[in-house]
């Protein structure tokens, strides 16, 4: 049962003006359960509404996207048998991030790649997971590296400037969700954001996804905000950046988000058919189909 005040997901989403190219990715959604098939973990910090793969999948051709990233979340904690039935249904149409920890093995990692998973996700968002020792996720690191697996990393903007030395020393292709969640009330020239773009530029094996305004903006649902970070991140890294939904937007506080709306604010980020072909066909197929 989904945590009292939990707001599931939209559940009809419009139909976006903006047409997304030929063979686009949504880089960023999630399967949750079905719970009695698939239960949340007892480790978990929120309970949400189930969110079937056959309604991601329903999704992705209503909004005239071809292929899904499913990141592991955390309220399925290291079970990630709800991502790996979505990957093995969605065959060539689906990648997955999954969320281990360092009792992986070889094995673990080679049944994970067959099933379309391609990278691991370090989770460092307090209200989300426990801390987890550095010791650990090195370790972890060092199992995938043969794979050619990157890591996502998810966490808040003030948390920075003390996590780039361990990114650097990860030694692998880094994505960072939700363009380091920044606070858009600052604005782009508010130092915590010029390390962000900094921090991308000193290092060309940082991407980040340009996603979640519903997230980071402060007058939902007008997401325009958020348009001159994400648009900052397009233009200076064309080649590094992501788009994803989202779905099915886990601890929304204030409303659903209209998916059709979401794909409809790819234009203000990414102007031009050149940004929005890397965006969202180009970057993603590099990274996880090639
Ligand atoms: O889905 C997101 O990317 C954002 C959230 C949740 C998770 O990532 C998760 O549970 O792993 C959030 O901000 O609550």
């Amino acid at each position: 049962m989904m945590d009292k005040n939990y707001i599931p997901f939209h559940p009809t989403p419009s139909k976006p003006t903006f047409k997304a190219p030929a063979g686009a990715v949504d880089a960023h959604c999630h399967v949750f359960g079905p719970a009695d098939k698939f239960p949340y973990h007892p480790k978990r910090k929120y309970t949400p509404c189930d969110a079937s793969k056959e309604q991601l999948f329903a999704l992705r051709d209503h909004l005239g996207f071809s292929r899904n990233v499913i990141v592991q979340a955390s309220c399925h904690s290291t079970d990630n048998s709800a991502l790996i039935d979505a990957l093995e249904s969605a065959g060539d149409l689906a990648r997955g991030v999954a969320f281990v920890d360092d009792t992986i093995t070889h094995e673990d990692i080679k049944k994970m790649h067959a099933a379309g998973v391609r990278g691991v996700r370090f989770n460092f968002v307090k209200r989300l997971v426990d801390s987890t020792p550095k010791e650990v996720f090195f370790s972890i690191a060092d199992k995938i590296r043969p794979f050619g697996w990157h890591i996502v990393v998810y966490f808040e903007a003030a948390e920075l400037e003390e996590l780039i030395p361990f990114l650097k020393a990860l030694n692998t292709t880094i994505v960072v969700d939700h363009m380091g969640t920044p606070n858009v009330k600052n604005g782009v020239d508010h130092p915590d954001f010029k390390r962000f773009v900094d921090f991308m530029a000193d290092n060309d094996n940082v991407w980040c996804k340009v996603s979640c305004p519903e997230r980071l903006t402060k007058h939902a649902p007008d997401y325009s905000d958020v348009y001159p970070f994400a648009r900052t991140l397009v233009e200076q890294f064309p080649n590094r950046v992501l788009w994803g939904t989202d779905w099915p937007h886990p601890n929304m506080k204030v409303e659903a988000p209209n998916d059709g709306h979401l794909v409809d604010v790819i234009p203000h980020i990414a102007p031009t058919s050149e940004l929005q072909q890397a965006l969202l066909v180009d970057n993603p197929m590099r990274l996880y189909w090639a």
